[in-house]
Formats: structure tokens, sequence, C-alpha cells
């Protein structure tokens, strides 16, 4: 065992004291350009400093976006290294959001990349694809079991083109989306007060109400912001377990840097219309 208290239970704490705001770090080439910054290494690392400075002490959880750092080679992954140190530090959880997904002993080597304590890029969950079957994740549910860490799995994802394959009806009469919501909802059973296996489901879906997302563990919502989502759709969209949703804001944030004070006060207001949708439902 790693020592570490088991993810859930740290995400429920961190959402109970700081609300349940996720913020993405997700440094686009737009929003470089938009900074002032140039689209290089240094600019990167100063987009991705200033996001830390302006709320990993604030928010609950961090979400950088794996992509936008690996697009400048070795280099951008030293600077995502530091940026989860340094989230971490200041006490956000991070949440890696490099979606991977592979047969299970390709998958475990990725467990090992983001799961196992002792790895440069350790982070407290990591979000995966269960698309070449739930079973082949498992690897990687044991190894963040071992570390006291988490997964979000792509239930029910934000995109548009998401239902070609999530709404795909099986033999049973249960579409894809819902069968990976069940399979979470095993892997968190006595694991209150909430699980450490999360299901990714997008904020803009509407009503969601012919699904089961009582699964025992968080629901990571993106979709917020630049994707057409509002806090207020919130409990339309999840119901009953909207205390259990963690919505990732990222260029709705964004958007409002370099200045540290307004990417703060942008992420305290979502935050604030959150936690106002969230009690009122
Ligand atoms: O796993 C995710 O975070 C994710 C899943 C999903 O269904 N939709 C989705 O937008 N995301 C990610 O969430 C972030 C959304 O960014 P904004 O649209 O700028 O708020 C991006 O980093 C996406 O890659």
């Amino acid at each position: 065992m790693s020592g570490l208290e088991p993810f859930g239970a740290r995400l429920r704490r961190a959402m109970d004291e700081r609300g349940p705001l996720c913020v993405g770090i997700d440094p686009h080439a737009s929003l470089l350009a938009e900074w002032g910054l140039n689209d290089d290494v240094a600019g990167l690392e100063r987009f991705s400093r200033t996001v830390v400075e302006a709320v990993a002490e604030r928010v609950a959880v961090l979400k950088p976006q794996s992509a936008f750092f690996e697009r400048f080679g070795s280099r951008g992954i030293a600077v995502l290294e530091k940026s989860v140190a340094e989230a971490r530090a200041a006490g956000a959880l991070v949440v890696m959001d490099a979606k991977r997904g592979d047969i299970g002993s390709t998958m475990a080597a990725y467990a090992e990349s983001f799961l196992h304590k002792d790895a440069p890029l350790f982070s407290d969950a990591l979000t995966v694809s269960p698309y070449l079957g739930y079973g082949s994740l498992a690897p990687a549910v044991a190894l963040a079991r071992e570390n006291g860490a988490g997964l979000f799995v792509l239930a029910l994802t934000s995109n548009p083109e998401g239902g070609e394959v999530q709404h795909a009806v099986r033999p049973d009469g249960r579409n894809v989306g819902a069968t990976m919501l069940a399979h979470l909802a095993a892997e968190n059973a006595g694991e209150g007060p909430l699980g450490s296996f999360g299901a990714v489901v997008g904020a803009t879906l509407g009503d969601l109400s012919t699904y089961d997302l009582a699964i025992d563990g968080p629901l990571l919502a993106p979709g917020i912001g630049a994707q057409g989502a509002t806090p207020a759709d919130l409990p339309r969209v999840f119901g009953p377990v909207v205390g259990n949703v963690v919505p990732n804001v990222s260029r709705g944030v964004l958007r409002h840097g370099p200045d540290t004070v307004a990417l703060r006060d942008a992420a305290a207001r979502f935050a604030d219309d959150i936690r106002q949708a969230v009690t009122s439902s």
C-alpha cells in the first residue's frame, strides 16, 4: 500500500472543503497567443505555472490535458511533471487527462506511468478509455487501488460524436455507456463515502434520467463553458447524484488569463454558480 488514503475519500473531502470545481489546464496554441505567449516550451511553462498559482490553493481539482504538453516532446512532459508537483503541493488533487486505453498488458505500463506513487507523473487520478473492453482496464484499477489513486472512465462523453459508440445497444438491451456505469458501480461497491472509480459524463448531454448514474463514485462532468453547458444545467443532467459531480471548466476560465486575479475571479464565479445550482436542486 502507498499509505495514501483512497482517492475517493480524498476527493470527497476536497469537494466538501473547496467545492467541486475542477479547472482544466489546457494550453491551446490559441490561448498561448491570447495570453501574449509564444507557442513554445517557455510559453507552455509560463501558462501552466500561472494557472497553478492562480487556482491550485482554492479549487478541489486541477486537470492538466496531457496532449497540449506532449505537443512539445520531452521538454513539454517535463513542464507537465512540474505542474503536477506544484498543483499537488498547493493542495489540489490532480486528474491527469491522458485518456489512456490499450490491451491489458500495455495498460499495465500506462498505469505504471501515472498511478504508481514513484512515477514522475504520478497523479491522483487518470482519465482512461474503456473502449478496448472494460476488462482491459483491470491493471489500472489494481494499481490505482494499491497507490490510493483513482480513475475516470469515459462513459458518456461530452462530444456529439460519442453517441455512435456509447449509445450502441448490446444484445442484453443495455447500451454501452450504461454498461460502463454498471462496471464502475461494481468497482465502488462498499467503498463509501465515495469510491475511487469515477465516470466521465458530459454536462452537455441533457436529461440522463434513463441512466443509473448512482455509481457510488465521482462523475467528472466536462462541457461547461466553451462547449455550451452551464452550471445551471447540472441538476437537470445529474438529478439526485449531482452532489457527486466534479464539473470541469477549462477554456471558460483560461480565457480570462494571463492576469492571475482575473483567472482566480473567473474560477470563483464558476464555483459560486455551481454551488448555487447544486444546493438549490
Ligand atoms: O475526459 C475529459 O476530461 C473530457 C471528456 C469529455 O467527454 N469531454 C471533454 O471535453 N473532456 C476534456 O475536458 C476538457 C474540456 O475543455 P473546455 O471545453 O475548454 O472546458 C478538455 O480537456 C477535454 O479533453
